[in-house]
């Protein structure tokens, strides 16, 4: 999975009109989380799809979700502000971009909106990765001649601090510019001191 995250960092970068081992020195001992989840089949009298993982973005850089048992649900906000779904292809991973790579990327690649939405008495099974560059790495727009848009970061304080908000106040959770103006108080106030 490490190998595969490089591989999609490799392709940033060649997006991003960098040499293509630009990442490799801020990734060679990536923080790495893995996440197994099992969602129990919502009741069958539900009414209506059931939200089993609520909106949001991954806080990291690449994400590499397997869907194992093909039962889908996951689905990804496009460009156009519509949920489409990510239907599951055998062999095949959904991969999503994190925040860290939206801010390092000066916000050139978007950190993916999904949610998980579930069938009425079905349960699935999901396996997730998330990848992010070695802890101490400052992330600080990596693209030339762009006027950065977001503060530069430590990309290991960046997760803890998401963390406090990832398990604060749940209209916190699903709030996206809310994380991110919190995260941007939180390092500025951290640069006046
Ligand atoms: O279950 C899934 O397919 C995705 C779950 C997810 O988005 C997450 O754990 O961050
Ligand atoms: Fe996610």
């Amino acid at each position: 999975m490490v190998d595969l995250a490089d591989k999609v960092m490799e392709s940033y970068a060649l997006a991003l009109d960098l040499p293509i081992d630009w990442f490799k020195p801020m990734t060679r001992k990536p923080i790495c989380l893995a996440r197994l989840v099992h969602y129990f089949a919502p009741p069958e009298d539900l009414s209506s799809d059931h939200m089993s993982c609520g909106t949001h973005t991954d806080q990291l850089g690449v994400t590499l979700v397997s869907q194992l048992d093909g039962i889908g649900g996951l689905q990804v906000k496009n460009s156009r502000g519509d949920y489409i779904e990510a239907v599951p292809i055998p062999g095949t991973l959904v991969v999503n971009i994190g925040d860290l790579i939206e801010r390092w990327s000066n916000g050139n690649f978007k950190a993916t909106e999904h949610r998980v939405v579930m069938q009425p008495g079905i349960e699935r099974y999901a396996a997730i990765v998330f990848h992010m560059p070695d802890y101490h790495t400052k992330i600080e727009c990596c693209v030339k001649d762009e006027k950065p848009k977001y503060l530069s970061v430590i990309a290991g304080d960046f997760l803890l601090k998401r963390e406090d908000n990832y398990y604060g106040p749940s209209e916190k959770w699903v709030d996206h510019e809310e994380n991110l103006r919190n995260t941007e108080q939180h390092f500025t106030a951290i640069s006046d001191t």
